[in-house]
């Protein structure tokens, strides 16, 4: 068994006055391990990510992201949010070494950037030619934002993230803006990149087949407050050929109702 990256205790979590959304919740996620978070509408899977990235605070408990208690957000943790966030009037090009930039204004103070990050033009380079190349955009590297594809947008944003050599890798809805092929596309080269590089990630999502495609563990909320949490193994995510299988669509059902059955708020 590998070490936990993420060693949640006792948590307790509520937005000021509203229902608390978590309760004394204790999870623990290992490293190299492929997770994703599902749930019902609003039952609070962005809040735990965030929680996670550091960019919320527990009311109460602790939680440990490689060994130390979160206090901020930490420089070794990647983050892939829905919307993107690139920047429009830069390249791709640019808008993958930006982290560089930001990593370079701050230097290595363990806050902002690692303690032992490095200022290195070419290793920089070398890293944004690698990572655009294996995500297959490096021909669009001088390309602006407005002139690529949602799918192509999406990949500059995680090369962003992973030339930035993250330890656990963060995802919000990373593919719900994207048409099906494309999302099954990016879905089967995150597939890929957990195989090859064994870095641990969280996914969340609301898309049952996605849980299953990228999760060999997945979290399932409840929309009434998280207590003990539910957890259903994977072990088949990432098989390339899954989706074609009889036992991908049971598991697809299988918690298909699960989630119904933590889904207990009044329907309008
Ligand atoms: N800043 C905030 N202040 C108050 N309430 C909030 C805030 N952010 C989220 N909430 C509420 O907390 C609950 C959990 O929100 P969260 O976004 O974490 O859920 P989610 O499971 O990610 O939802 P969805 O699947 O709809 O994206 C929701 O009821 C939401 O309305």
């Amino acid at each position: 068994m590998t070490a936990p990256i993420i060693d949640i205790e006792t948590l307790n979590f509520r937005y000021r006055d509203r229902a608390p959304i978590f309760e004394d919740f204790s999870l623990t996620i290992r490293q190299g391990e492929a997770w994703s978070v599902i749930g019902p509408s609003g039952c609070g899977k962005t809040t735990l990510l965030y929680l996670m990235a550091g960019l919320t605070r527990p009311d109460s408990g602790v939680i440990r992201v490689g060994g130390a208690p979160i206090e901020r957000p930490r420089p070794r943790t990647g983050l892939v949010l829905q919307d993107h966030g690139l920047l429009p009037w830069a390249t791709v090009e640019e808008n993958t070494k930006l982290g560089f930039k930001i990593r370079g204004f701050y230097g290595p103070d363990g806050k902002h950037s690692p303690e032992d990050a490095e200022k290195d033009p070419e290793a920089e380079e070398a890293l944004t030619r690698h990572w655009l190349s294996w995500l297959g955009i490096d021909h669009v590297r001088e390309k602006y934002p407005a002139e690529l594809s949602r799918g192509q947008r999406q990949r500059a944003a995680i090369a962003r993230t992973l030339v930035l050599s993250p330890d656990l890798l963060l995802m919000d809805e990373p593919f719900s803006a994207l048409d099906a092929p494309i999302r099954e596309e990016l879905q089967r080269v995150m597939n890929r990149f957990h195989r090859e590089t064994g870095l641990t990630s969280l996914t969340v999502t609301h898309d049952i087949e996605e849980a299953v495609v990228l999760g060999e563990k997945i979290l399932v909320l409840s929309d009434t407050v998280n207590q003990t949490p539910t957890i259903v193994d994977n072990p088949h995510a990432g098989d390339p050929d899954l989706r074609m299988g009889r036992q991908f669509l049971e598991q697809c059902s299988a918690l298909r109702a699960l989630i119904e059955t933590r889904s207990r708020k009044e329907k309008p």
